[in-house]
């Protein structure tokens, strides 16, 4: 799988000293070739006698800007630089660039004097921003964000933390940004990628090589142009395949009052290619799910106090769990007495792949026992297990406020994979996905705030469980489907606006992303 890696500050940082000590490419050479770069972008949108404006701090940010603005000088546009800072402060590198342009004559102004620009160049903070941003710092970024001008941001929106993409008390707001080497976790996640305008990341000699044969960073998505051809995220189909080589899926989801979610997350897994689907959900949800989804077997239950019955049920769901490849349990089951029996009995019975996502969160979330249990499977018995909570959810499992899981969604995930041993999937508009097994988290770059509607995650669940029905392992299945599921929601929004997104037109969407052929196995 082609990935894109998203860095820290502190990977990126690391990367830099590797290729400039040990591959002994002079860091000036560095800087040369970021500006030289950002230049070029520069020159793809404005011509010669444009007006720009340096806006530089005194790290290494600060020395890319003065770079950028000494080779469009030399180039034919008109350029005022201005560096906000105490001179002490200066970088040996930016020390140097102010060497240069004094040789060319250039005079450097401490305060943003006209109103009017073509160009802004936005080098005061890249990824050494440490601390809020306070005092002239914070007025020099309003300032930016107020006057005209077309900004390009040098490597991160200034005020924007590279690691967390949280806004530093004030952030400039650019039409651009050039990025280098990689691109960092501050452009991914919200807010910082709201401040980045369109993200070009240049190559300046930065390369793989500066891992030194290290494990590389520790957040990573697929590559672009999985976009366009999402088909090669799916297993490869036999085209001598019979319904049962594409997998059988078992949903258990549903509640009085509640069809949707089954009918949806069942819809999915047919979609995605599942060979069978089996619905298990309470028995007044028959007549709906034969109506509107008569494609999937059913299998119905009433209350678990009526002991006939019930019984009755257990022997068919445990033939049903046999049937299946893997089950997905959860969307829409509620919290009742008899969700809770039925929850406890799937975790317990079922030796299949198992998804879990809603209410059998919520149902997990209560019983320390049943977490234990999870963890016993998946250590002594292999099982593979994906539990799917949104930040709501995962709040509860993890036991802290949903703040502080949306503040630091990668690392959470991770701990909750390596408490639970099993795959999470942290959904929200940045989704991660971790697991006990592998270091690397996965983050996603898909998916729009359209998919922000109710029965959007239970598309997700069926999604997922469709691909585990064919064979895909479990990371896989979770990260292909939130890409996947991402692609969809990007899609859906493009015909009908964000707005008028809903869940059902993701899987509709299903008909039209995977045309061609599958290249995954
Ligand atoms: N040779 C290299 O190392 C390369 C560095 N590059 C550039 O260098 C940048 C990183 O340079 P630096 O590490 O020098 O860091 P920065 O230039 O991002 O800023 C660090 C400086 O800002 C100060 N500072 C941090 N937060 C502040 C705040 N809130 N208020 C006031 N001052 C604050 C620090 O004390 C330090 O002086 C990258 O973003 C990139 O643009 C690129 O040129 C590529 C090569
Ligand atoms: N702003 C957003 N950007 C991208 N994806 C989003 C955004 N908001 C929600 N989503 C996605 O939509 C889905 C919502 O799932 P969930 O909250 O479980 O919904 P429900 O419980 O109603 O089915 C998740 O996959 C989430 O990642
Ligand atoms: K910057």
């Amino acid at each position: 799988m082609e990935k894109k890696y998203f860095v820290s500050s502190a990977e990126m940082k690391k990367y830099d000293r590797a290729t400039i000590n040990d591959f002994q490419v002079p860091s000036l050479v560095l800087m040369e070739r970021a500006a030289l770069e950002t230049v070029g972008e520069i020159e793809k949108r404005f011509g010669k006698g444009s007006r720009v404006l340096v806006v530089s701090g005194t790290g290494n940010n600060g020395g890319d800007g003065i770079a950028v603005g000494r080779i469009l000088m030399q180039r034919g546009y008109e350029v005022d630089f201005v560096l906000i800072g105490a001179e002490e402060k200066y970088s040996e590198e930016t020390r140097h660039q102010l060497v240069i342009i004094a040789k060319y004559g250039c005079t450097l102004k401490s305060k943003i004097e006209s109103m009017e620009y073509d160009i802004i160049i936005d080098a005061l903070f890249g990824i050494g921003l440490s601390r809020n941003v306070e005092g002239i710092y914070k007025k020099c970024i309003e300032t930016m964000n107020s006057i005209s001008g077309f900004i390009v941001s040098v490597d991160i929106p200034s005020g924007i933390n590279a690691d967390t993409g949280a806004v530093m008390n004030a952030a400039v707001k650019a039409d651009i940004t050039v990025t280098f080497a990689f691109e960092k976790l501050g452009h991914i996640l919200y807010p910082g990628c709201e401040y980045c305008g369109e993200v070009l990341c240049k190559d300046i000699g930065i390369t793989k090589e500066s891992f030194r044969g290290e494990e590389g960073p520790r957040v990573y998505s697929y590559a672009d142009r999985y976009r366009e051809q999402a088909a090669a995220l799916m297993p490869a189909r036999s085209r001598g395949g019979n319904k049962g080589t594409f997998g059988k899926a078992l949903v258990i989801a549903g509640s009085r009052n509640m069809s949707g979610a089954c009918e949806l997350c069942a819809r999915s897994a047919y979609r995605i290619g599942a060979g069978m689907v089996k619905v298990v959900t309470p028995e007044e949800n028959r007549e709906i799910i034969q109506k509107n989804l008569p494609e999937a077997l059913l299998s119905t239950y009433t209350d678990a106090e009526k002991t006939e019955s019930w019984k009755e049920f257990l022997q068919d769901l445990k033939e049903s769990m046999k049937w299946a490849d893997c089950i997905v349990i959860g969307p829409g089951i509620g919290k009742s007495g008899t969700a809770s029996i039925l929850f406890k009995y799937v975790v317990k019975e079922s030796a299949k792949p198992l998804v879990i996502d809603a209410d059998g969160l919520n149902l997990l979330a209560e019983s320390e026992e049943l977490q234990e249990l999870l963890r016993t499977l998946s250590l002594k018995e292999s099982r593979q297990i994906i539990v799917t909570p949104h930040v709501a959810e995962f709040a509860r499992l993890y036991g802290c406020r949903p703040e502080e899981v949306k503040k630091d969604i990668i690392s959470k995930t991770k701990e909750l994979a390596d408490r639970l041993c099993c795959t999470v999937v942290c959904k929200d508009a940045r989704t991660a996905v971790a697991d006990y097994m592998k270091r690397d988290v996965y983050l996603n770059a898909t998916g729009n705030d359209g998919m922000a509607t109710a029965g959007s995650g239970d598309v997700l669940a069926g999604i997922i469980g469709g691909l585990l029905t064919q064979g895909v392992r479990c990371r896989e299945a979770a990260e292909a489907g939130v890409f996947l599921h991402g692609r969809l929601g990007d899609l859906a929004a493009e015909r009908t606006g964000r707005y008028a997104v809903m869940a059902g037109d993701l899987t509709e969407q299903l008909k039209y992303i995977l045309s061609d052929e599958g290249k995954r196995r």
